[in-house]
């Protein structure tokens, strides 16, 4: 299955970035294809105009919706198709999580609507219900300018776990927040050389004994996450 991702924002460049690494490897194998459109392709007045007052006043400025309907029209089609996912990132949305990138790795068109400014129309959001499955998004508790960075996270979490993706798909499983795993953060990795700047790896990872080992990794996720997540021990 080929995986068809669009963009829809007034900074398309943004997702150049998908040419480089592995997602790059992704495109060049076929498993994705990428397709980034500039919003204001859609306007039609001199100064491509995509935002205005908000009505009711308040601070800002919001995107109109002509702009989506017309970009909509031309990239998604005019006929309702709830096989194509549309994604809205949004500080009101939803927040992502790991189960929900499980569930959009399996679904063969998304499309991202990154809106800048205060945010989108609503009937834009609406109207994109009638037609598609709509998922209003939120990456987490903070503020950012617009929702590309947003969407370059999503694409992120949820093409690394379309299948033929990464090389080893068991490291998957076994990853945090991968379904089925106990919710508990990662313990501490280290690697070559033993001894660096005075520091030496725990002496258990140089044992062999492949039972302590697991022992000792259990114990430090276990460490790890009550003192960082506490509400993942819930
Ligand atoms: N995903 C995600 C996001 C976003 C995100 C996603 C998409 C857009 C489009 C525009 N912005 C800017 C912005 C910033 C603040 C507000 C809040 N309102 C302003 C006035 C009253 C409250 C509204 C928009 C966006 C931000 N931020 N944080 C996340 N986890």
């Amino acid at each position: 299955m080929t995986m068809r991702l669009d963009y829809l924002s007034i900074f398309p460049g943004y997702f150049d970035v998908l040419d480089i690494s592995l997602l790059g490897k992704a495109v060049d194998n076929g498993l994705v294809e990428v397709h980034a459109h500039d919003l204001r392709d859609w306007t039609h007045d001199r100064h491509r105009t995509v935002d205005d007052t908000p009505c009711g006043g308040g601070a800002g400025m919001v995107m109109k919706p002509d702009p989506w309907g017309e970009a909509f029209d031309g990239i998604i089609g005019i006929e309702p198709d709830p096989s194509v996912h549309v994604i809205f990132p949004t500080p009101s949305g939803i927040p992502f999580t790991q189960s929900a990138a499980q569930e959009l790795s399996t679904v063969e068109r998304v499309v991202f609507c990154c809106g800048r400014y205060e945010g989108i129309d609503h009937r834009v959001i609406d109207y994109a219900r009638t037609m598609w499955t709509v998922h209003e998004l939120s990456l987490g508790d903070y503020v950012l300018n617009g929702g590309e960075v947003a969407a370059l996270a999503i694409t992120e979490a949820v093409v690394r776990l379309i299948p033929g993706f990464m090389g080893n798909p068991e490291s998957l499983a076994e990853e945090s927040f991968s379904p089925g795993q106990e919710r508990l953060l990662e313990y501490p990795l280290f690697t070559r050389p033993v001894s660096w700047r005075g520091m030496d790896v725990p002496e258990v990872l140089m044992s062999g004994h492949h039972g302590r080992i697991a022992e000792w990794r259990r114990e430090e996720s276990l460490l790890l996450t009550r003192d960082r997540r506490p509400d993942l021990t819930d």
